[in-house]
């Protein structure tokens, strides 16, 4: 430190110092390093050496850098470098059938091949041009192809003003990492934050939800035989030249931007049915948020990569053409398998692309006859394994999430002739009203790393209000699994023990608890019921009643029977029980009633898995016929019996009859349609509906 009084410039220094001092505008320094004026002693030495009277630099060690941008280019050193890979590709296959050693230069060569041919128009002949990296960032001129820097066709001359598609580069970013993201998105994405826990705020725009009336499926001989179609499924079909004309229109789109990200990574962790996708968007926010729910892979499993099993066009920012055959509004989100592709325009939020990977394994794992399944899933110390299915809202991340046992996912599943297995490599969590006391969890995810979607907070410290719905009520967390401290990785498990069917019934007349039998289980599973309240709509009193097949209608493909007859095949084979949990009303419907305590649900739960309620003794309900316990470890008995808690005793029994008259008139639909190998089953699953 240069402490020397005498060294002329830090006189200098001091009195400028002292001088804003006197201005009133800055104080802390001239306090610190007084000079006797306001009464402390100056620092005093008494080395009279001639040379002290020069300020040195006291670094010890001499400078490496002689410029600023020298010094900058210390700080980042290259990535660890990858080691030669082998290659079934590379053209020198060795004559004892060997794989060829390829170099890191080809290998890279290779990778810009193959995202420039997902780029690729195709109609034109020729392009795009793809380059590794940011624009915005000076590239090397020493030859040496940085994983950052490397580009494809010839070396280009970098103009901002080019726009030409056919002059213009692609810029790539590949596989960015959180930090380098966070980044990308603060500098260059309007609506970006760094939260006081660390992570990133970000808005997805005019659409804070899913667009379900917007999803397209394309409907060819295969898909046409193969697919749901028709009332109550969720593909709207649209043909071939359709799906091409949005995918030109959002390729054409991310050509013509400065740059675009490009994720490649994996669905499913048994790793014999897993899957490759990449992703292709505009947003930091988007890569972000699907290197976060998707699995990431390792450098190595990178480096073998290869050709993708199927990619996105998150297009998002771009609108549909209103002008194109089928289009209906601006957005449209289309999925064509036999290209194994999906085209994304007019919608910036990223579940879309969630959940459009979902779809693709509604139709992709039941012909590898594995059930696929939009529900969490966790495991107790001794392996018991449950599933909790339920839609949006009722349950399904908050209570998998459970600090006694290890998270295997919290949204979307295949049960195998393995077992159990997690889809994705990351959770998505609501976090409306999100508190630390009672998901501590999930709060103490919500870190660096973690994207907050359409959430409000404090412009100052940065504070996040979970309380505040002025941007949406769908206010979402999006985090890597391992986030969760017991997070069981990899995911997978055993089969399941449980099923715990959530449904958060706003109407207040399911019980918290029913033990079902397996025909009960499946025709609640094919009616998926919930019932919420539309919390941001003004006047809207009444609970909307939902019924949506197997509590995910919105993203399988195939008719629900297929997966009905699957689950009740694999849970009579393995002797799962099944469970329906209402997580909604008691002692009455919104408005009178209130929502079951979480804490409540907590026990219930854990009663599930410890096996006590299985061996609890119960009394049936009328009307839906339901087993309920009389008594559970910690949650009060007279609300195990909805019509205890209900004063007023005519509306519950009103209330009741109108909720089975919902049921049925919605299982009208499957009456027809066949369940298993005969109708015994069928039989079955109908006369375990509501009666009266
Ligand atoms: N008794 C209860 N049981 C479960 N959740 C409750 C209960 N009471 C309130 N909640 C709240 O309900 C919400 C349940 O949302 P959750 O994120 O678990 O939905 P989800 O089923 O995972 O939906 P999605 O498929 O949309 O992700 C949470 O905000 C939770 O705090
Ligand atoms: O996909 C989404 O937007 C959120 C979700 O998990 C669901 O709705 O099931
Ligand atoms: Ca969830
Ligand atoms: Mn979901």
């Amino acid at each position: 430190m240069c402490v020397h009084v005498p060294c002329p410039v830090y006189r200098e220094r001091e009195r400028e110092t002292e001088e804003m001092a006197e201005n009133g505008e800055f104080s802390f320094t001239s306090r610190a390093r007084s000079t006797g004026r306001n009464g402390l002693p100056r620092i005093q030495t008494n080395n009279n050496n001639k040379e002290t009277l020069v300020c040195h630099d006291d670094s010890a060690t001499p400078i490496k850098a002689k410029t600023i941008d020298e010094l900058h280019s210390l700080q980042k050193k290259r990535s660890t470098p990858s080691t030669p890979i082998k290659s079934p590709l590379a053209t020198g296959t060795a004559a004892d059938g060997s794989f060829a050693v390829i170099s890191e230069e080809e290998r890279q060569r290779q990778q810009l091949q193959s995202i420039s041919a997902s780029l690729a128009s195709l109609t034109r002949e020729r392009g795009p041009k793809v380059v590794k990296g940011d624009p915005a960032t000076p590239r090397k001129v020493d030859g040496q192809p940085s994983t950052h820097s490397f580009h494809y066709t010839s070396t280009p001359t970098f103009d901002d003003n080019i726009s030409d598609s056919a002059l213009k580069f692609t810029h790539v970013l590949y596989n960015l990492s959180p930090a380098e993201l966070y980044e990308q998105a603060v500098k260059y994405e309007k609506g970006s934050f760094i939260t006081s826990s660390g992570a990133l705020a970000t808005l997805s725009g005019a659409k804070t939800g899913r667009s379900p009336r917007d999803k397209r499926v394309v409907k060819d001989e295969t898909t046409e035989r193969e697919l749901w179609w028709g009332k109550g499924s969720p593909n709207i079909e649209m043909d071939e030249h359709t799906f091409l004309v949005n995918r030109e229109r959002a390729v054409d789109y991310l050509n013509s931007l400065d740059k675009v990200f490009v994720n490649d990574q994996f669905l499913n962790w048994d790793p014999e049915h897993r899957i490759k996708v990449r992703i292709v968007s505009a947003r930091a926010y988007h890569s972000l948020f699907m290197h976060n729910m998707c699995i990431r892979p390792t450098s190595e499993e990178l480096e073998d990569f290869g050709t993708p099993d199927f990619t996105i066009y998150n297009a998002g920012q771009f609108p549909c053409n209103r002008y194109t055959h089928y289009m209906t509004s601006s957005t449209s989100i289309d999925i064509n398998l036999a290209r194994k592709e999906m085209v994304i325009l007019g919608t910036q939020y990223a579940g879309e692309m969630k959940k459009g990977l979902f779809s693709l394994m509604h139709y992709l794992m039941p012909k590898r006859q594995i059930l696929s399944l939009h529900s969490g899933c966790n495991m107790g110390k001794d392996g018991d394994v449950a599933l909790f299915f339920g839609l949006s809202g009722t349950g399904k991340t908050t209570l998998s999430t459970d600090h006694n046992r290890y998270l295997i996912g919290d949204d979307e599943h295949c049960w195998s002739d393995n077992g159990v297995s997690n889809i994705e490599g990351g959770c998505y969590a609501k976090c409306i009203d999100l508190s630390r006391e009672k998901e501590p969890d999930i709060w103490n995810a919500i870190k660096f790393g973690t994207v907050l979607e359409n959430i409000v907070f404090d412009e100052h410290t940065r504070e996040v209000d979970y309380l505040d719905k002025s941007v949406t009520e769908n206010t979402r967390a999006a985090y890597p699994i391992e986030y969760i401290p017991n997070a069981k990785i990899p995911c997978v498990g055993p089969h399941p023990k449980n099923i715990i069917l959530l449904a958060c019934d706003a109407f207040g007349v399911l019980p918290p608890v029913s033990k079902l039998s397996l025909e009960q289980t499946m025709y609640h599973f094919i009616s998926g019921y919930t019932a919420l309240v539309a919390g941001t709509e003004e006047g809207v009193k009444e609970p909307r009643a939902t019924f949506s097949a197997c509590f995910g209608a919105a993203f399988i493909m195939l008719n629900p029977t297929k997966y009905a007859a699957m689950l009740a095949e694999k849970m009579q084979k393995h002797g799962a029980t099944g469970w329906l949990v209402n997580t909604g009303w008691s002692g009455g419907s919104y408005g009178s009633g209130n929502r079951i305590k979480l804490a409540f649900t907590r026990r219930i739960i854990d009663a599930i898995h410890s096996g006590t309620l299985l061996e609890a003794s119960y009394t049936k309900t009328p009307v839906f016929g339901l087993e309920i316990p009389t008594e559970i470890e910690g949650v009060p008995s007279e609300i195990l019996d909805p019509e205890n808690t209900w004063s007023d005793m005519k509306a519950y029994k009103d209330t009741l009859l109108k909720l089975g008259t919902l049921f049925k008139k919605n299982f009208e639909g499957f009456v027809n349609h066949k369940i298993g190998e005969d109708n015994k089953l069928t039989d079955e699953i109908l006369a375990a509906g509501p009666l009266f």
